[in-house]
């Protein structure tokens, strides 16, 4: 499993990946939130377990930091069996992925991040192994070419992606069990800061601990990256305990906003509301003008703003909603597509 990173005492310099190890919950209990499919991954493991058998594959989906990676872990764990963690992107040829799957023991996760990201061969390789449990390789060249098929060990493959749109139907369709991940709520988010809080040494109060949750976008990683900023603030300012003042102050210095925004998810809003009077106005020419890849506008940026109802994303491009311009503190302008004659 992840090994030496759980411990960051014994990790000199600590990569992002690290840094969310620390605060990763280790088990479905400490899980918070996703109330649904926490439950039934615990009967599907349950049952699974009673069987005898490895767990069903399972696909995580979601905006970045619901916690896929950690919800992966946790599944080896609660099976009790080894851990192997690989991502899309990095298995090169075939022969790597066939290589990775012939090494499992018996029962294993083998873990793909970002698994939309596979090369189309690569995910061939994928079909019968999580079909038939079962590996075709081709031996010989030319006419006398054959292929052979070999069997694999049991095991559950994990997929993640903040991209459930962007997988193949036969990829897809191969997964049993399809985790949806959505935003949490403050009061979920509440728990996650409260229990990082005690991680990280911090006291906290629970109202200052609420307003972490609140602007923390739905999203654990950003609670957690947001609390250790505000301990630092807090330290500085030589105060032993976060209340909501404190809180307060320090994630304003942050330019994070009361609805959690920072200072991209402005940057967009005003883009929409200043050049292109609302919109609609297509992702592209959007991401154009924030510099940012396609992607990471449709992924990170605009999942959380939707979910607000901020924007709204049409055939026709994204348009600002009548609480996109209250948010901003503008009026819509006369003749706009929202608000005025909706
Ligand atoms: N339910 C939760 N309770 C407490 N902490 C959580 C929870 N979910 C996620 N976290 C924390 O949030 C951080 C990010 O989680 P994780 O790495 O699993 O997200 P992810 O969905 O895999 O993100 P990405 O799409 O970027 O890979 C970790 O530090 C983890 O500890
Ligand atoms: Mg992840």
């Amino acid at each position: 499993m992840a090994g030496m990173t759980d411990n960051p005492l014994l990790t000199a310099s600590r990569t992002p990946e690290d840094v969310d190890a620390a605060l990763r919950p280790k088990s479905l209990d400490d899980f918070v939130g996703q109330k649904a499919a926490r439950e039934n991954l615990r009967i599907f493991i349950a049952a699974a377990k009673a069987r005898g058998d490895a767990l069903d594959h399972v696909l995580f989906f979601g905006p970045p930091g619901l916690g896929k990676t950690t919800l992966a872990q946790i599944v080896a764990r609660e099976m009790g069996v080894g851990f192997r963690a690989t991502s899309g992107p990095v298995i090169a040829k075939s022969g790597d992925l066939a290589a990775l799957l012939t090494n499992l023991e018996d029962g294993d996760v083998l873990f793909i991040d970002e698994i939309h990201r596979l090369q189309p061969a690569v995910e061939e390789v994928l079909y019968p192994a999580m079909e038939d449990r079962a590996l075709d390789l081709m031996i010989g060249e030319g006419p006398s070419a054959r292929s052979v098929r070999i069997d694999l060990p049991r095991f559950t493959l994990v997929g993640a992606t903040t991209r459930q749109g962007l997988l193949t139907t036969p990829l897809r369709d191969r997964f049993g069990i399809p985790v949806r991940l959505t935003f949490y709520t403050v009061e979920e988010l509440t728990s996650v800061v409260t229990r990082a809080a005690g991680l990280l040494g911090l006291a906290i109060s629970p109202e200052g601990a609420t307003e972490v949750a609140r602007r923390s976008r739905g999203t654990p990683r950003i609670a957690g990256r947001l609390l250790r900023r505000v301990r630092d603030f807090a330290h500085a300012a030589g105060q032993t305990q976060v209340d909501a003042h404190a809180a307060d102050s320090a994630l304003n210095r942050l330019e994070v906003d009361g609805l959690g925004l920072d200072a991209m998810d402005r940057r967009y809003l005003m883009m929409i509301a200043d050049i292109y009077r609302g919109g609609p106005v297509g992702v592209e020419t959007l991401a154009a003008g924030l510099s940012e890849p396609r992607d990471t506008v449709e992924e990170v940026i605009e999942p959380y703003l939707i979910q607000l109802g901020l924007i709204a994303r049409t055939a026709r491009g994204r348009c600002l909603n009548a609480g996109g311009w209250k948010h901003l503190g503008l009026n819509p302008p006369a003749g706009s597509q929202d608000g005025l004659f909706d």
